[in-house]
């Protein structure tokens, strides 16, 4: 069977206009192929070129003045350098490194509750690590306005996923008001020689969290998904968003929706010399949030797990042996 990544236009929801219609078109593609495009989603195109910009601008700084941006803690915040991840590990596959260099926030809203500096939540809220301004000016602004307007996004979709299982629509609301989400600015430099055997410029993996927003035209073309048969690129539009669902979407819905294998694929030899940027929203709900089945017919696949338990995990799987 070949299941197609759909274009869902989120104005009807967003307006009150017709919401089932958006919640039947998000059902369908949630249960057949775990991603869908979204139009509608209300993020201006400048947001969008902002980011583009100061990532842009950091990743071309000296290799030198990026590794000032990684954070003693050992925390995943600030800057990633090239290659020291591997998406493939994530499934336990013995995949090479990735071919791309990163830069990570976590939230940038005030975190003074006492929930965010709990022991159980370990090193998930650590301060966020910024880029000296003097480098990249409105680094900052950019990645916390971006932040912010992706998490409106993500509650957004979570509500019309609500629905879409037939649950109240603000089921998920209070499983994720204290989220714990990477945004993350990926650059996959050009390649200046042949990968080695099996690499690629990121592995394949599914997503571990709830829901992930990449942006995506112009950056995102080299993204596939598998469709059960063979790897399929998911479509770029002008201006829209990619949305995937995560494994505990998956786990929730006691797999009824799909965490998709994707991955990112090398590009043609002819385009070695082309970089790729993307910039993606790792939607992940509060840490303490209990994953479990809310399918109430058939035996739970999975043991309950948290949101903090299950990332924790697949983040030290992927990391690459120094
Ligand atoms: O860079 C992209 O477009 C996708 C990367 C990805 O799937 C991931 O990092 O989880
Ligand atoms: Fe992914």
């Amino acid at each position: 069977m070949t299941r197609k990544v759909p274009v869902i236009d989120l104005t009807d929801f967003r307006t009150g206009r017709d919401k089932q219609a958006v919640v039947e078109q998000v059902a369908d593609a949630c249960r057949s192929i775990g991603f869908l495009v979204i139009s509608g989603h209300g993020v201006p195109a400048e947001m969008f070129d902002a980011m583009l910009g100061v990532s842009k601008g950091f990743f071309d700084l000296p290799v030198e003045t990026k590794k000032r941006a990684i954070p003693a803690d050992g925390s995943f915040r600030g800057y990633s350098e090239l290659a020291n991840m591997s998406l493939g590990q994530s499934l336990g596959d013995d995949a090479p490194p990735d071919l791309r260099e990163g830069f990570s926030v976590n939230r940038v809203q005030d975190k003074s509750d006492p929930y965010y500096s709990n022991p159980a939540a370990g090193k998930l809220f650590a301060p966020n690590v910024w880029p000296d301004p003097e480098d990249v000016p409105g680094f900052e602004q950019a990645f916390s306005d971006y932040y912010l307007a992706m998490e409106g996004v993500a509650t957004t979709l979570m509500r019309i996923f609500a629905l879409a299982l037939e649950l109240p629509e603000d089921f998920f609301d209070a499983k994720v008001d204290k989220h714990f989400t990477n945004l993350v600015a990926y650059h996959y430099p050009p390649m200046p020689a042949a990968p080695k055997p099996g690499q690629l410029r990121g592995g394949a993996h599914t997503d571990f969290g709830s829901l992930t927003l990449v942006y995506g035209h112009p950056s995102v073309s080299g993204l596939q998904v598998w469709d059960g048969s063979e790897w399929e690129d998911v479509p770029v539009e002008p201006g829209t968003l990619v949305v995937n669902l995560g494994d505990l979407m998956a786990q929730w819905t006691n797999d009824l929706w799909v965490s998709t294998l994707h991955r990112v694929a090398n590009p043609p030899e002819s385009e070695w010399d082309k970089a790729r940027y993307s910039l993606i929203f790792f939607h992940q709900p509060n840490y303490d949030c209990v994953i479990e089945s809310l399918d109430q017919v058939n035996p739970a696949k999975y043991p309950p797990t948290t949101s903090g338990e299950h990332l924790r995990r697949k983040i030290l799987a992927m990391r690459v042996a120094a």
